[in-house]
């Protein structure tokens, strides 16, 4: 069963775009996409649904257990669905049909499905995010939400690369995170607008 598509996200058919934000464990996408979602309010995250217990801490996600993701997955509730980590990720079939209906969002993707989601989203883009490998090990022994073998098994999975004929924005979070969100917003064309005006459906 698919949700009913969001009209407050929607914009006009043809401006659509998916901004897939991806990059290596603890690189910080999340924290860039909640930084983006406050400055450019026209360009939404995903609410993914993941098998992880709920309540940890990091996105807000829907918690499945395996059988409602694959019961999910099995219904055409997913227009990608992927598993990392032991975990098994799902981005909700109505994201699909926002966009196509000219909303722009953004969801932490694989680098493991970009291909597909290429193939599938209209204004497809890439926002690849990087940062040396000491600043990944620090930050998830910080964030502290995986055991010290988890994060072992994340930072050997760092190194993926990405399909070169993908459109992407590359972005380094090295540093501090509001100088990462003003390259992103810069880069992706979203520092002076994407702010709803008044009036706007
Ligand atoms: N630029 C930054 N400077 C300092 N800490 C950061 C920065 N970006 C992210 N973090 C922190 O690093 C940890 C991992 O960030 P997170 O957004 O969860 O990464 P990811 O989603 O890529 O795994 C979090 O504790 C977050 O607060
Ligand atoms: O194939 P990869 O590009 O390596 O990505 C694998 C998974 O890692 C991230 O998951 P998650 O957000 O749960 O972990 P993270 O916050 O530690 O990156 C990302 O969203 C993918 O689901």
């Amino acid at each position: 069963m698919t949700a009913p598509r969001d009209d407050t996200q929607a914009a006009r058919p043809g401006t659509g775009r998916l901004i897939a934000v991806v990059g290596p464990s603890g690189v910080g996408k999340d924290s860039v996409m909640q930084a983006l979602a406050h400055a450019a309010p026209g360009v939404q995250p995903v609410r993914r649904a993941i098998t992880r217990p709920p309540g940890q801490s990091g996105e807000d996600y829907e918690a499945l257990s395996l059988d409602q993701f694959q019961a999910r997955a099995a219904n055409g509730g997913f227009c990608l669905h992927w598993q990392a980590h032991g975990l098994h990720y799902g981005i909700p079939a109505a994201v699909l049909d926002d966009v196509q209906h000219g909303a722009q969002r953004m969801a932490n993707l694989s680098r493991g499905v970009l291909t597909q989601a290429a193939q599938l989203f209209p204004g497809f883009v890439v926002l690849n995010i990087t940062a040396a490998p000491a600043t990944l090990a620090q930050r998830l022994q910080a964030r502290g939400r995986e055991t010290p073998t988890d994060i072992e098994s994340r930072l050997a999975r760092a190194s993926a690369q990405l399909d070169p004929s993908l459109p992407v924005h590359h972005i380094e979070n090295d540093g501090p995170l509001a100088a990462t969100v003003a390259s992103a917003l810069q880069s992706l064309g979203l520092a002076q607008h994407d702010a709803p005006t008044e009036g706007q459906t």
